[in-house]
């Protein structure tokens, strides 16, 4: 375990801290405030990050790139409004591979590319399982609040017993019995029930927040000022935060108008992921290329 990690591991026994000592306002403005600094801070340089990608060498803003990039965060806040269902399907499953590929820097080379991409998946719709077996109601409330309809009362505890099974089968059969695979995954595979301690033991929005925060966007963060700047150091992430400022803030006040048509706790959280799952198929997408170049 590296210093990074260790010292991620310390923060989020401080989020356990606050879970257990602050009350459930506290618990929400300080998980907003999060998803809303770091949490949007690790998309808002996607199109420094697109531009690298296509020619490192141009300095200025790529107009084409911004328009396009708008376009699919537009598209995907109207099939919000249109195909809600569809809408939620795509973002969750997008999400669980997002998240699953944070995970995966270790094991890239060696694996098989299948692999990779169902190792990834079912371990970031594990990690979904488990948040949503932990608040199922309030889960089924925002689903129901995003999709205006009574959906079924989806059982999540039992969803994330199947979903368990699945991936201790594909641990198994395509972790354990290859040589050298087990020790690349050790550290994911130990830090599940750490993530679940999490989830169970605080609200829907503090859980997603610890986890969002400490476990994706700041390793995302350090990833992507590494790729852009070739060092992790303070001057690099200066840089970073000038070039992504008002991308950022852009997206921050976009996301907190939001908040001001909600008029109870589950409308805002519905409508704050509502928010991000506009912002996040676009990011997803810079990302599965950041992982590929940096593979
Ligand atoms: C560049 C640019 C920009 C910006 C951007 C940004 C800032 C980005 C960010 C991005 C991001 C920041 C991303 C994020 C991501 C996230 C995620 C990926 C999440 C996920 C989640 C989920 C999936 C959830 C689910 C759930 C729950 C948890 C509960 C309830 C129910 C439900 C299902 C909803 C703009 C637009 C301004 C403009 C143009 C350019």
């Amino acid at each position: 375990m590296n210093k990074i990690e260790k010292i991620l591991i310390l923060a989020s026994f401080g989020g356990l801290f606050v879970r257990s000592y602050g009350s459930a306002t506290v618990e929400l403005v300080a998980g907003l405030t999060l998803i809303l600094s770091f949490g949007v801070l690790h998309g808002a340089n996607d199109l420094l990050l697109l531009q690298q990608f296509k020619s490192p060498q141009t300095l200025g803003l790529d107009r084409h790139l911004l328009m396009r990039y708008i376009a699919v965060v537009v598209l995907a806040a109207l099939l919000f409004f249109w195909l809600p269902v569809l809408a939620i399907i795509s973002f969750v499953l997008t999400s669980s591979y997002h998240f699953g590929e944070q995970h995966s820097e270790r094991y890239d080379s060696h694996w098989k590319a299948l692999d990779r991409y169902v190792f990834r998946f079912l371990y970031g719709w594990l990690l979904f399982a488990l948040l949503f077996a932990a608040h199922q109601t309030e889960v089924n409330g925002v689903l129901a609040t995003l999709t205006h309809s009574n959906l079924p009362e989806f059982p999540w505890k039992r969803i994330l017993v199947g979903t368990v099974v699945l991936f201790a089968l594909f641990v198994l059969w395509r972790i354990m019995s290859i040589p050298g695979r087990l020790q690349s995954v050790a550290r994911d595979l130990l830090l599940l029930p750490f993530f679940a301690l999490i989830f169970f033991s605080g609200s829907l929005i503090w859980g997603f927040a610890v986890y969002f925060i400490l476990w994706h966007s700041i390793p995302s963060l350090l990833a992507q000022v590494q790729f852009l700047y070739g060092s992790s150091e303070l001057g690099s992430f200066s840089k970073y935060f000038k070039s992504a400022f008002w991308y950022w803030l852009a997206a921050a006040i976009g996301i907190t108008a939001t908040f001001f048509f909600s008029s109870s706790v589950q409308e805002l959280t519905s409508f704050l992921f509502a928010a991000l799952a506009a912002i996040t198929f676009p990011h997803a997408f810079v990302m599965l290329r950041l992982f590929k170049k940096s593979a």
